[in-house]
């Protein structure tokens, strides 16, 4: 079975699956329905492109545990549950990536960024440019979940 793969400006050469960086994504859904974005911070790859806050899991660590203790880090927040949404692979140049989308509803804290990010509350279609591009499915899913409604 071929697995789905987005693959961007090329991917690399051979790649293989099983060698996938496993990462933690949380798309953040307000009482308005509006979700947050973050640009990527100055020196890591994309920087400046948007994005749902998040980051690569460590060793012995679940989806849900990964992403709690990055937006801890990141963005200042404590989240409630947060069940795995959707997963997309992802064939960059710089590696490949598997992304764990998980929708939350619920947090406590206050919104700090802590790596030097931009942050906005957004609707579709999303105002904020570029975006990443292993982000532009998540904003096609979430159109197509409120064509749905
Ligand atoms: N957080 C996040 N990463 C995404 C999204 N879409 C997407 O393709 N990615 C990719 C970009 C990176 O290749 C990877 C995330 O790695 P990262 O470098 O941001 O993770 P990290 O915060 O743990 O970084 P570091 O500790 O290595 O500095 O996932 C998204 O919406 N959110």
């Amino acid at each position: 079975m071929t697995a789905d793969v987005l693959v961007v400006d090329g991917g690399r050469e051979a790649a293989a699956a099983n060698s996938a960086t496993e990462v933690a994504v949380g798309v953040l859904i307000d009482g308005e329905g509006r979700f947050l974005l973050t640009s990527r911070p100055p020196g890591k790859v994309y920087a400046g492109y948007w994005e749902f806050p998040g980051g690569k899991l460590e060793a012995g660590e679940t989806v849900e545990q990964a992403l709690r203790r990055e937006l801890q880090e990141e963005i200042g927040l404590t989240i409630g549950s947060a069940p795995v949404w959707r997963t997309q692979l992802v064939d960059y140049p710089h590696g490949l990536v598997r992304l764990h989308f998980c929708k939350v509803h619920e947090w406590s804290g206050e919104l700090q960024m802590h790596e030097g990010q931009d942050s906005r509350w957004e609707r579709l279609p999303v105002q904020c440019e570029p975006v990443l591009p292993g982000t532009v499915p998540v904003l096609r899913w979430l159109q197509e979940e409120a064509d749905a409604a």
